[in-house]
Parts: structure tokens; sequence; C-alpha cells
């Protein structure tokens, strides 16, 4: 039996003026991995900064656990960060610490672990990833793939409950990202973590996970497993599944003004 660990109970955001959220409600089952797709600009960061409690809804609810976001007290927040691996898309590693010390960076942070209890820790994460032995060097001597796997050992240096990647897959050869996506895959198994991914991803999406939510013009406009989704016949999820440049998904950034006015408008 699952249930749910995250919900998004009719939130809805602006930044200042600027609505990109509207009335939003889903539901991440405990232990499920899910992707989020959606045009470019659609919000969908925005909504990974409202599941770390980053930023607070203008209307609606975030839970966590079943429990309201802001009513979490800070110790309650402080202990929902620390179950929390984060991977953002070109996820940096700090550059003057060896690949040893990155990883152990969060076990150090963290924890009161020995030394030689953080040495095997550090061991089988890099190990996870396929990465054991390459401990002393510097992230300046490491390829982008090797780069974005140690920075995945360090998300998983805590076992986190809950995994956030922001865009895992940005910049990748197709080899590296069939790589990273399996070893995202079998980690999230692993250690029976809740996984959500932010990606444009598609095709690798649905080898992977078991829900995709679909975000356009502010609204979840299809949410479904990977069947679901090669079954539908929505010209949203459609046009993102073929990549087709023309559909419901506009590309321009909405604006009032039209070329022509703005081309009339007299410059100073
Ligand atoms: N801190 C901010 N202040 C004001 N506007 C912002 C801020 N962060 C993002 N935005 C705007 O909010 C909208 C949604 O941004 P967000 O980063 O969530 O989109 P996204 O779906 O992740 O986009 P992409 O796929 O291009 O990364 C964008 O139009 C962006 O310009």
């Amino acid at each position: 039996m699952t249930k749910p660990f995250v919900e998004f109970d009719a939130v809805s955001f602006a930044y200042a003026e600027r609505p990109i959220l509207h009335r939003v409600s889903f539901c991440i089952e405990q232990g499920h991995f899910t992707a989020i797709m959606g045009g470019s600009g659609s919000g969908k960061t925005t909504l990974l900064r409202l599941m770390t409690g980053q930023l607070q809804p203008d209307s609606g609810r975030v839970l966590v656990g079943g429990k309201d976001l802001r009513e979490f007290s800070r110790q309650e927040l402080h202990e929902y960060r620390r179950q929390m691996g984060v991977l953002f898309q070109f996820g940096a590693l700090f550059t003057d610490l060896s690949v040893f010390d990155n990883v152990a960076f969060p076990l150090r942070e963290h924890t009161q672990l020995s030394e030689a209890m953080i040495q095997d820790l550090v061991a089988l994460k890099l190990n996870a990833v396929g990465l054991r032995g390459i401990e002393a060097l510097m992230p300046s001597e490491l390829s982008g793939g090797m780069a974005r796997r140690v920075a995945l050992a360090r998300t998983i240096a805590l076992d986190p409950q809950l995994m956030l990647f922001d865009e895992p897959f940005t910049g990748l050869d197709p080899i590296s990202l069939s790589v990273i996506a399996l070893l995202v895959s079998r980690i999230n198994k692993a250690l029976q973590a809740t996984s959500v991914m932010v990606t444009h991803d598609i095709h690798q999406s649905l080898q992977i996970v078991d829900q995709v939510i679909f975000l356009a013009g502010g609204e979840v406009i299809f949410s479904g497993t990977p069947e679901e989704i090669r079954q539908t016949d929505s010209p949203w999820v459609h046009q993102f599944v073929h990549g087709e440049p023309d559909g419901p998904v506009q590309f321009r950034y909405p604006t009032t003004q039209s070329l022509e006015q703005q081309l009339m408008t007299a410059k100073p």
C-alpha cells in the first residue's frame, strides 16, 4: 500500500504580479518516481522550490506526510530538508575539494560519524555510481558525465527519503545520459526513496518513472503513468512526446504588446 508523500492542494503562486501556477493539485506517492515536464518557463523549477519550502504558495497548500509545510516548526523543516537529496542541472561540485571530500561533505556537515565510517560510506556511494577508485581526483580532472555521477553520489550520501532532480540529464552525451538515468532509477529503488525529477527528456523519463505530470499555462494539463501517456490523445502530451515545435505549447514568452506596436514605439 502506498501513501502520499508530497501533495499539492490547489496551489497558486506568482512572482510579484506574474502568475506562474494556478490551483495546481497532484499527489506524489511514497517510494514513487515522478517526472515533472512542461515547456520552458512553465514553472517546473518553481514547483520544486515550493516542495522544498524555499517558496510559499500564495494560496493552497503543500503537504508533506499529510502536514502543511507552513505549519512545520523550524526543527521539522530542518529535519525534512536533511532527509532531502537535491541534484541540480549542472550538479556543481566544490572545485577546490577532491571527489572524496565532495561526497564526504554532507556526512561531515550533518552527522557525527567517525572518519573511518565516512571513508566506508564514501566508498559505498561511489561504488553505487560506478566510480569507486577516483576518490583522489579533483573535479577539474573529471568528464562532465563523471562529475554528474559524483554529484549524484553526494546527493545520496545521507540516504535521502526524498530526492529532487532538476534537469539531471542536461548537457550530457547520449551514453552518459543513459548511465545517469539508469543510476537514478536504480538508486531510487535501492533507497526506496520518493523521487521527483524536472526534465525535458520524455523518452528517458518514460522508461524510468512511475508517473509524469505535465504543466502548461500554470496548470496540470495531464498526469499519468508512462502507459497512460503513450495511449493518451491529449494534443499537449502528443506535442511533447513527438517534440513538435507547433502545437498547444507556445515557445514565445507571453507579452501583451505586438511586435508591430513595439517597433512603432518612439525610441529615446
Ligand atoms: N525569482 C524569480 N523572480 C521572478 N520571476 C521568476 C523567478 N524565477 C523564475 N521566474 C519566472 O517564472 C517562470 C517560471 O520559471 P521556472 O524556472 O519555474 O520555469 P521552468 O519550467 O523550470 O523553466 P525551464 O524549463 O526553462 O528551466 C519563468 O518565466 C521565469 O522567468
